[in-house]
């Protein structure tokens, strides 16, 4: 059984549709990319997957469930997280404090623990500190802790947005175009960490990136969509030649 799979998901706002009839399934420990030209349906793909919107039809079934009324954080529980093509960080959080705080949806610990400070607080405090600091060790972070995220490189951003989704400790990982606005020697870091990431902690990992080069040197698999529909899916090298794909970017005439 797939670890995602979706099948018939179409997705209207108001006259337009966004996502059309879109079927995929992703197996796990795959590293997949999905691309396709501005406006054609990706991130509200992601948007639907993680629960931000509900879908107008169609199904989105995670580990076994059908995510159809959960809401994002009941999501994120099943072990799905993401990043944003915009930055998404507690900028006037300390970096420590942006991974520390995205775990305390599985706390176990209620508001009287923490008034209190009963050995089960303490407990999952201490639990949370660890895993923080070993991600931050993980990903070469440890030096940037007590930073202000907004006073960090664009790089070291998108690292501490990509640890910050890790610290769920998810089996899905949902990457929203992870390499934009990175310059090139950031773009190269960015391959080896993903690529690092997904065999360390044997993840499955979707992506959807517009740089090819991000694409085609981590992803076995690449679904291409247009106008909200499947136009394309295979390999990269399949995907690189296809005509289809070749048209949707750049149109007939430079074929
Ligand atoms: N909340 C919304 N309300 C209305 N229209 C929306 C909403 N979200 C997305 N759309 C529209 O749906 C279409 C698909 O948008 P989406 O952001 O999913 O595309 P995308 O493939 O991620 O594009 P890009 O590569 O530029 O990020 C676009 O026409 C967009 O304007």
């Amino acid at each position: 059984m797939a670890l995602l799979e979706i099948s018939n998901l179409t997705q209207k706002f108001g006259g337009l549709q966004a996502v059309s009839d879109f079927n995929v399934s992703i197996e796990e420990g795959s590293l997949v990319g999905l691309i396709g030209p501005n406006g054609a349906g990706k991130t509200t793909i992601f948007n639907l997957t993680s629960g931000f919107y509900q879908p107008t039809e169609g199904h989105i079934v995670f580990n076994g469930r059908d995510t159809r009324g959960l809401r994002p954080h009941q999501i994120t529980g099943l072990g799905i997280a993401r990043t944003f093509q915009n930055i998404r960080l507690w900028h006037d959080m300390s970096v420590l404090d942006n991974i520390r705080v995205s775990q305390h949806y599985r706390m176990g610990y209620n508001v009287w623990d923490a008034f209190l400070r009963t050995r089960r607080y303490v407990e999952a405090e201490r639990g949370i500190d660890s895993i923080a600091w070993d991600l931050l060790d993980a990903m070469d972070l440890r030096d940037y802790a007590n930073e202000l995220p907004k006073n960090l490189p664009y790089g070291l951003q998108r690292r501490v947005e990509i640890a910050r989704a890790m610290s769920i400790r998810p089996k899905l990982l949902l990457l929203d175009e992870p390499a934009a606005g990175l310059n090139s020697a950031d773009v190269e870091d960015l391959i080896r960490l993903v690529g690092w990431i997904h065999r360390e902690f044997n993840i499955t990992i979707w992506m959807i990136e517009h740089q090819m080069k991000v694409v085609m040197s981590l992803c076995s698999e690449i679904k291409v969509i247009d106008f909200g529909a499947t136009i394309a899916e295979g390999t990269p090298d399949h995907i690189q030649s296809d005509p289809t794909v070749i048209k949707a970017y750049l149109g007939d005439e430079n074929i």
